[in-house]
C-alpha cells in the first residue's frame, strides 16, 4: 500500500535515539521508502569526544546506508541535526532550534532511552521518565503535529502473566517518585532500588513502565502510539538481511558462543524466545506513526510487537540453528570450538560455569602469564557472567501483533523462516559486529582445526596423566589395567590368525 510513503511525503519528521540501533534503522528506512518525506531532524548529543557533526557524519558512513546510497547519494541533505543532551532541563535544545521544531515537527519517534540493564535508577529515571516528560512538553507546543510514536518494551509490564495492548498503572505515580528522588543522595537511592523494583528485574523495565504513564498522562490532545518491541534482533530483510551493530540481547550470546568463549547459559530450551527483527519493528513504528496521523485515535494505541503469539520459535531451537551456522561460518580467532548447550538445571548450569567457562579461563590466563602477556580471559568471562547474568528476565506472554500487511512497510512476521533468520543473524555479527572479512572463512576453519587437534591432544595427555597417578596407587587400578591389556593383546592375535588362514 503506497499511501504510507504518500503520507510522509512532504513532513517533517524529529527523531530522538537517532544514533542508536533501531534510530539508525528508523532514519535509513524513512529515507529510502519515503523519499520525498522533507526532512529528518534528529537530537544528538557530543560523546565520547566526538562533536555532534562528526557523529552524524560518521553515522552516515555506516554500511546500513549503502542501499539509500545508491539511489540518493545527496541523502545527507534531508538530516537535520539538533543538539541536544535529553538528560538536562529542556533537553538542552537551544532558543533558536525549539522555534524551529515548533514551527515545523509533524510527527516525533522517541526511541531514545537507556537499555542497560544495571542503570542506577536515578540516571535511569532522569532518560526514561523525565526526557519523555520534557519531550511530550515541546511537543505540545508543535502547531504541526500529527503523531507522537513512543517506543516502549514488551518488558514494562513483565510482572504480569498476561500483557494486552492496553497502558497499565504504574508501579509507582511518577511524579511522586520524581520529586522523592530529587536532592536525595545517590548511595541512598542505590539502598532502596531492589524494595522500588518489587517484582520487576532491574531499573530498565521499570522506567520503561513508568514513561508508558507518564506518555498517558500528559498526552493531552496529542495523537498518540506505543510500540512495545521484545528483544530486537538483527534484520531480517531490510536494507539487507542480518543487519545488527551491538551487543545487546541475544547478538553478545550468539558472539560469545561463536568465539568458543559461552559454552553453557541458564535458560529453558523449551521457553519461546520472542525476538523481532529490528526491520519489523521499524516497519509497524512507521504504519503506527501513519496510522495515528490520519485515524487520530482518541486514547493512546499500543502495539504489542512481538513473534511468540504468531510465529514462535524456541531458544533450545535458536541454540542448534547458532551453533550449526558458526561450525560452518566460524569467527576468527576463536577462543575454543563453538559448543555451546542451554540447561534449566541450576546445578548442571554451575557445574559447566566451572569446568568449561573458569577452568580453561585459568590455564589460559596461566598460560599467558608464563609468557609473559597480560592475562585477559577471566576478566572477559567475568563481564560474560554479568552480561547473561542480567538477561535472566522473565518473558511476556503471548501477544498480538497489528496484523495489517503492507508491501512497503511488511511486519507480518508469520512469514518469517527461523533458521534462515538465525543464519543471517549469525553472519550478521561476524560481518557488521566484528567486521569480519568473509573471505576469511577457510582460516577460521583451520583455525578449528587447530583448536580441535589441540583439544584431543591436551585430552589424551590429562587421561594418560590420571591414569598413570591412580595405576600407581592402586593395586586394583593395576589388575584392571593388565586385565585390558591382555584382553586386547587377545583379540589382536586372533585377528591376525583368522586373516591368515582366510589368505
Ligand atoms: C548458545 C547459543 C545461545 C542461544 C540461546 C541463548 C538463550 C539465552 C537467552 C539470551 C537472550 C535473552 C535476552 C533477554 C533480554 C530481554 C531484553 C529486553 C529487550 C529490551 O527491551 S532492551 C535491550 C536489552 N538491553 C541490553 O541488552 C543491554 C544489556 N547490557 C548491559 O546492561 C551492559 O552493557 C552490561 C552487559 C551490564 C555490561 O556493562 P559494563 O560492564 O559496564 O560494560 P559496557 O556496557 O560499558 O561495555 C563494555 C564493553 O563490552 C561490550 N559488551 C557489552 N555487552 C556485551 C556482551 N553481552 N557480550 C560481549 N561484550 C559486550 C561493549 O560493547 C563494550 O565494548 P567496547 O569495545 O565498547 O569497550
Ligand atoms: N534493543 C532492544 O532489544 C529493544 C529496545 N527497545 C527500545 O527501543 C528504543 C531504542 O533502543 P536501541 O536503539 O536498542 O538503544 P540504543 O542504546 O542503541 O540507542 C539509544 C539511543 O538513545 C540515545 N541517548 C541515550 N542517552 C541520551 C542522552 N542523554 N541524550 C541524548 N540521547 C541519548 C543514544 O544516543 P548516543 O548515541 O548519544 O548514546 C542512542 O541514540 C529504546 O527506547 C528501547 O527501550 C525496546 C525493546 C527492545
Amino acid at each position: 500500500m503506497a499511501s504510507i510513503s504518500q503520507w510522509y511525503a512532504g513532513k517533517n519528521v524529529l527523531i530522538t535515539g537517532a544514533t542508536g540501533f533501531m534510530g539508525k534503522v528508523l532514519v535509513e528506512k524513512l529515507l529510502r521508502s519515503c523519499p520525498d518525506v522533507k526532512a529528518l531532524y534528529i537530537l544528538v548529543r557530543p560523546k565520547a569526544g566526538q562533536s555532534m557533526s562528526e557523529r552524524v557524519q560518521d553515522m552516515m558512513k555506516c554500511k546500513l546506508f549503502d542501499r539509500v546510497r545508491e539511489v540518493n547519494p545527496d541523502f545527507h541533505q534531508k538530516i537535520i541535526p539538533i543538539s541536544s543532551e535529553l538528560t538536562q532541563p529542556g533537553l538542552a535544545i537551544s532558543p533558536e532550534d525549539v522555534q524551529t521544531l515548533t514551527s515545523c515537527i509533524n510527527i516525533v519517534f522517541h526511541c531514545a532511552a537507556t537499555i542497560r540493564f544495571d542503570e542506577p535508577l536515578k540516571h535511569a529515571l532522569q532518560l526514561n521518565v523525565i526526557a519523555t516528560q520534557q519531550l511530550l512538553s515541546l511537543a505540545q507546543q508543535m502547531q504541526h503535529l500529527q503523531a507522537f510514536i513512543h517506543i516502549s518494551t514488551a518488558y514494562a509490564n513483565c510482572n504480569r502473566r498476561h500483557i494486552d495492548e492496553v497502558i497499565y498503572p504504574p508501579p509507582v505515580e511518577p511524579k511522586k517518585l520524581i520529586d522523592s528522588l530529587e536532592g536525595m543522595d545517590d548511595s541512598i537511592v542505590c539502598d532502596i532500588t531492589p524494595r522500588l523494583l518489587a517484582d520487576r528485574p532491574n531499573t530498565y523495565t521499570y522506567t520503561k513502565a513508568l514513561a508508558e504513564c507518564v506518555v498517558q498522562q500528559q498526552s493531552g490532545k496529542l495523537n498518540i502510539a506505543i510500540i512495545r518491541p521484545s528483544i530486537v534482533g538483527a534484520s531480517w530483510q531490510e536494507p539487507f538481511p542480518g543487519w545488527i551493530d551491538n551487543f545487546n540481547g541475544p547478538s553478545g550470546v550468539f558472539i560469545a558462543a561463536g568465539k568458543g568463549i559461552l559454552r553453557t547459559m541458564r535458560a529453558s530450551n523449551d521457553a519461546v524466545a520472542d525476538l523481532i527483527p529490528v526491520d519489523v519493528v521499524i516497519n509497524l513504528t512507521l504504519a503506527a506513526g501513519w496510522y495515528t496521523a490520519v485515524h487520530r485515535p482518541k486514547t493512546a494505541l499500543v502495539y504489542n510487537c512481538t513473534t511468540g503469539g504468531i510465529n514462535p520459535f524456541h531458544w533450545g531451537e535458536i541454540e542448534h540453528h547458532v551453533m550449526s551456522t558458526f561450525k560452518r561460518n566460524p569467527l576468527e580467532q576463536a577462543f575454543r570450538r563453538p559448543n555451546a548447550n542451554i540447561t534449566s538445571n541450576y546445578l548442571i548450569y554451575q557445574y559447566w560455569i566451572l569446568v568449561s567457562h573458569k577452568f580453561p579461563a585459568l590455564i589460559y590466563d596461566l598460560f599467558l602469564r608464563l609468557s609473559g602477556q597480560k592475562p585477559q580471559m577471566m576478566r572477559i568471562f567475568n563481564r560474560l557472567h554479568k552480561a547473561i547474568g542480567l538477561l535472566d528476565l522473565c518473558g511476556p506472554n503471548s501477544a498480538e501483533l497489528f496484523l495489517v500487511i503492507f508491501q512497503t512497510f511488511n511486519f507480518d512476521v508469520r512469514q518469517l523462516n527461523w533458521p534462515e533468520y538465525i543464519e543471517n543473524y549469525c553472519i550478521g555479527t561476524k560481518k557488521y559486529v566484528l567486521n569480519e572479512d568473509m573471505s576469511d572463512i577457510p582460516a577460521a576453519r583451520q583455525h578449528l582445526r587447530k583448536l580441535r587437534n589441540i583439544r584431543y591432544t591436551f585430552n589424551t595427555v590429562l587421561l594418560v596423566f590420571i591414569w598413570r597417578v591412580f595405576i600407581a596407587r592402586s593395586q586394583m587400578a593395576r589388575n584392571i589395567w593388565y586385565f585390558v591389556v591382555s584382553l586386547c593383546f587377545k583379540f589382536l592375535s586372533y585377528f591376525r590368525a583368522s586373516s591368515t588362514l582366510t589368505q
